[in-house]
C-alpha cells in the first residue's frame, strides 16, 4: 500500500536554551550542514558555537513562538491535516531535527499497512543541508528499521509551473494595494563551499561566473541555479519589471564565504538606492519560520526602516495555502495512480 511522508528540518521543543541546546548540536552536528571533518566539526559546534548561540537563539525562537508551538511545526502539521482530506493515502509528517523523528513517522505509516512510500521534502530547491539531507536520513532509518519500505522522492519542483503560478498568485495577492519600489527574493543561504561539492561536474560552478545561467547538468544539484530560476519564473508569470526585482541570501553563519549578496546588506543599500518600499519574499522556504517570521519579518524590516526604507512588508510562504496543498494532492495522487513524478 502507498502513503506519503513529508519531511522538513525541524524545531527545539520549546524556545529555552535547555530545549534549544540538543537541537541546535543535531542540527550542527550534521555532516551536511558543517562539512567538516568530525573533529574540528566537535570542535567548532561544541567548543564555540554551542558555548553561546543557544541563549541567542532561544531569545529568538520566543519572539516568534505560538501558543500551539513552533510555527514551522504547527504549519507543517496543518498541511498535513489538510493533504489527508485530498488523498486516500495515509499521510505523516517527520523531521530531519528534534523529536518529531522521520523514525516514528515512518512506523505511523508502517502502523497503518503502508509499505511504498513517497518522500516530500518541503524544499522546493536542493541543497545539501535541506534537501539532501533529509532523504539521505530518510534512506539511513528505511534501511536500518523499515527494510521492506521503498522509497520514492519527490524532486525539488523550484521551476515546476504549477508550483510558480500557486507562487506567483500567493505574491500577487500580498502585493494588492502595495505600490512597492522594489521586490526582495530572500533565499536561506549556503557556504560557497556547498554548490562547489555538489556540482557533479567537478568543474561548472564557478561561484563568480555565469555558471548559473548556462545548461548543465551540474544545475540538477545546484541550489544557486535554482533559486535564481525561481525568481525569473515568477518574474515572468507577474510581468515584473526586472530593475523592481532581485535575489539575495539570508541567515549565514559566521566564518566561511557565503552565497552572495547578503540580504542585510540589501536593506541598508536599497533606501540610498532610493528604494524605500519594498516587499521581501521568502522561497526557499514552504512554511513560515524563525528564519522568515523573526529573521525577515522582525529583524529585517527595522534594519529596512533604520536605513532610511519607509515602507516594508514580508510576503507569507505557502504555510496551508489551499492551492498548494491541492497542487501537492495533485502530485501525490498522480503518484498513487500512475507511479510517476510530477517533474525531475
Ligand atoms: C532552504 C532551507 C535551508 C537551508 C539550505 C539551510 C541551510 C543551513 N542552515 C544552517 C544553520 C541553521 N539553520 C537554522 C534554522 C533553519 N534553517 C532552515 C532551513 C534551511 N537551512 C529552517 C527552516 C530553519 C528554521 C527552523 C525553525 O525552527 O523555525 C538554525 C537554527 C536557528 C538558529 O540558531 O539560527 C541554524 C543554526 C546552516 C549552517 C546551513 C547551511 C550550511
Ligand atoms: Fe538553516
Ligand atoms: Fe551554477
Amino acid at each position: 500500500m502507498k502513503g506519503v511522508l513529508l519531511l522538513n528540518l525541524g524545531s527545539p521543543d520549546s524556545p529555552t536554551p535547555k530545549d534549544v541546546k540538543p537541537y541546535l548540536d543535531e542540527f550542527l552536528m550534521d555532516e551536511r550542514v558543517i562539512d567538516v571533518n568530525k573533529v574540528l566539526r566537535n570542535i567548532l559546534v561544541r567548543g564555540i558555537i554551542l558555548q553561546t548561540r543557544p541563549k541567542k537563539s532561544a531569545e529568538a525562537y520566543s519572539k516568534i513562538w505560538w501558543e500551539e508551538g513552533s510555527p514551522l511545526i504547527v504549519i507543517s502539521e496543518r498541511f498535513t491535516e489538510k493533504l489527508k482530506k485530498h488523498t486516500s493515502m495515509p499521510v505523516a509528517l517527520g523531521m530531519r531535527y528534534g523529536s518529531m523523528t522521520i523514525k516514528n513517522a515512518m512506523q505511523e505509516l508502517k502502523d497503518k499497512g503502508v509499505d511504498d512510500v513517497m518522500i516530500v521534502p518541503l524544499y522546493p530547491h536542493y541543497a545539501m543541508s535541506s534537501f539532501e539531507t533529509v532523504v539521505v536520513k530518510a534512506m539511513d532509518v528505511q534501511k536500518e528499521f523499515f527494510p521492506n519500505m521503498k522509497l520514492t522522492t519527490l524532486p525539488a519542483f523550484y521551476k515546476n509551473p504549477d508550483y510558480i503560478k500557486v507562487l506567483s498568485e500567493s505574491i500577487s495577492e500580498a502585493l494588492e494595494g502595495f505600490d512597492y519600489d522594489h521586490i526582495l527574493f530572500s533565499y536561506h543561504g549556503i557556504p560557497e563551499r556547498h554548490i562547489k561539492k555538489s556540482d557533479p561536474t567537478k568543474y561548472h560552478c564557478k561561484i563568480d561566473g555565469s555558471c548559473c545561467f548556462t545548461n548543465s547538468v551540474a544545475h540538477h544539484t545546484c541550489y544557486r541555479h535554482q533559486v535564481y530560476d525561481t525568481t525569473e519564473l515568477v518574474k515572468a508569470e507577474l510581468g515584473l519589471i526586472e530593475e523592481k526585482v532581485s535575489s539575495s541570501f539570508q541567515s549565514r553563519l559566521a566564518g566561511d564565504p557565503w552565497l552572495k549578496p547578503y540580504t542585510d546588506y540589501e536593506f541598508e543599500r536599497f533606501p540610498k538606492e532610493g528604494k524605500k518600499k519594498l516587499a521581501v519574499i521568502t522561497p526557499a522556504f514552504v512554511s513560515d519560520c524563525l528564519e522568515t517570521l523573526e529573521e525577515i519579518a522582525m529583524e529585517g524590516k527595522e534594519q529596512f526602516l533604520e536605513a532610511g526604507g519607509t515602507d516594508y512588508i514580508h510576503i507569507p510562504c505557502l504555510n496551508d495555502r489551499d492551492s498548494w496543498v491541492e497542487l501537492m494532492a495533485k502530485w501525490v495522487n498522480n503518484w498513487e495512480r500512475t507511479g510517476t513524478l510530477p517533474h525531475s
